[in-house]
């Protein structure tokens, strides 16, 4: 037993003084596991912020959603704080109520989430990834039940402020952006190439930005992106984007080439896909990007249909001119249809993406029409990999467990104890410079599985 005297006050009951086995779920019952700390700390601290911004944020609340609203934002502040004794209790999963598209789903894998000795599930005892999933989902449930503030987003200022905050840096990479895609006709394939390897990296390392690691903290940036990805090469646990260019390049200037960009976090990270983006359609890359969006807001920082409309609305009034030119460029893109913005429940579901073609078979058939999917982020990573604790030399590709609608480059800053496909010792080497590199966020793979 722990000599923490907060936790003999918890029932942890069974959770095991281990790190998660080779081979198995995360799960918040290994102590020494990311999850554990997840479910101890980090997600209590973001449930008591919502509540807190909720409290504070009354007054502009009901300006926004009505009167009625004050009276619903109370029982929905019980309902957060319910939930979060529920999961600081350990208590049993409880099934989600309301008529949601999503609920029977969710309620079917709730009843099948039963433990070894088919109990039913809890919040320290279940796999990570559903119960974490869970919580953001029940968070969901507590304002979808109400009359007033069905489409209320506890998280919106924090995504916003995420944009705001990172304008520095947006107008040092929109001067590069808008200068490379104006040039358009003066570069030659080489030169494609570089630009394109280029954004990707920025791309990648736009990950950091993710306000669920941060517990809501704000993450600034301030540098200038480019100059820096040069300095995060040896950051790059595994770089596969020679292989991400070559689908690319032997599908150039084709008709019909989709590319699906599986988004992850609104504010800057967003700002870089929004860039990659444009050098797609703009190079002849591809003929359609899909843009591929939460349902319902998401570990803090994800980004939904209204993230996504807002950032372009909200740079297209930029003051800067060359950012607001670049903004209304990425509308005539949406406008033109080589950009569509679309939004699956299945990202907002608990199962890893094996289970795909069998949860949903119309995403899976429509990712199968793309010639390259993009998955950004530690959370998609988890569930492209079955969030399962592997032998960290696993192949990439076996690690998909059958997932394999189209080409697949994964982009991820490394925020969770999963990893694969790395060299023999590569791992070792790394966690003896530093022990926090599969959670701090300061390492990152580029990672691919052809079809
Ligand atoms: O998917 P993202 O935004 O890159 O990261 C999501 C994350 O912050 O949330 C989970 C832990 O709470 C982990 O998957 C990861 O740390
Ligand atoms: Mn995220």
């Amino acid at each position: 037993m722990s000599n923490d005297p907060n936790e003999s006050e918890m029932p942890y009951d069974s959770c095991e003084d281990i790190g998660t086995p080779l081979n198995v779920q995360l799960c918040a019952k290994y102590k020494r596991s990311f999850a554990y700390i997840t479910m101890k700390d980090r997600l209590p601290i973001i449930l008591t912020q919502v509540i807190d911004h909720m409290s504070r944020e009354k007054e502009n609340i009901v300006n926004e959603y009505g009167k009625g609203a004050l009276e619903e934002l109370k029982i929905a502040i019980g309902k957060i704080s319910k939930l979060k004794n529920e999961l600081q209790t350990n208590k049993p999963l409880i099934l989600l109520e309301g008529n949601a598209s999503d609920v029977t789903i969710w309620n079917a894998f709730l009843k099948q989430l039963k433990d070894e000795e088919g109990n039913d599930p809890r919040w320290f005892h279940s796999a990570w990834l559903a119960t974490e999933c869970y919580m953001y989902r029940r968070l969901r449930e507590a304002f979808e039940l109400t009359d007033t503030l069905t489409s209320f987003d506890p998280f919106r200022s924090k995504k916003q402020a995420a944009l705001l905050d990172s304008l520095g840096t947006i107008n040092v990479l929109c001067t590069y952006v808008k200068r490379l895609v104006e040039q358009q006709n003066c570069h030659c394939s080489t030169d494609i190439k570089n630009e394109f390897m280029k954004l990707l990296y920025v791309d990648l390392w736009g990950n950091r930005c993710d306000l669920s690691l941060s517990g809501g903290e704000k993450v600034l940036m301030e540098e200038d992106p480019l100059q820096k990805i040069g300095q995060l090469t040896e950051y790059i646990l595994i770089d596969e984007a020679e292989k991400v260019w070559n689908t690319l390049a032997v599908n150039r200037e084709k008709s019909d080439v989709i590319v699906d960009m599986v988004l992850d976090n609104a504010g800057y990270e967003l700002y870089t896909d929004l860039c990659l983006a444009d050098l797609l359609v703009t190079f002849s890359l591809a003929s359609q990007v899909r843009f591929r969006a939460k349902v319902l807001p998401w570990y803090v920082s994800d980004v939904c249909i209204p993230d996504f409309q807002w950032t372009l609305q909200i740079l297209s009034n930029s003051e800067n001119s060359e950012v607001s030119a670049l903004a209304n460029r990425w509308l005539g893109h949406m406008k033109s249809g080589k950009w569509v913005l679309c939004a699956d429940e299945f990202w907002t579901l608990p199962h890893v993406f094996n289970q795909m073609q069998n949860v949903d078979p119309t995403l899976y058939q429509e990712l199968s029409n793309a010639v390259l999917m993009i998955i950004k982020g530690d959370l998609n990573y988890r569930k492209l990999t079955g969030d399962i604790n592997w032998e960290p030399t696993k192949p990439f590709s076996e690690a998909l467990s059958g997932f394999r609608p189209t080409n697949i480059a994964a982009l991820r800053t490394l925020k969770a104890d999963t990893i694969c496909g790395l060299l023999a010792g590569q791992a070792e080497d790394t966690a003896a410079k530093s022990s926090e590199w599969l959670i701090s966020g300061q390492y990152a793979v580029v990672q691919y599985s052809s079809l």
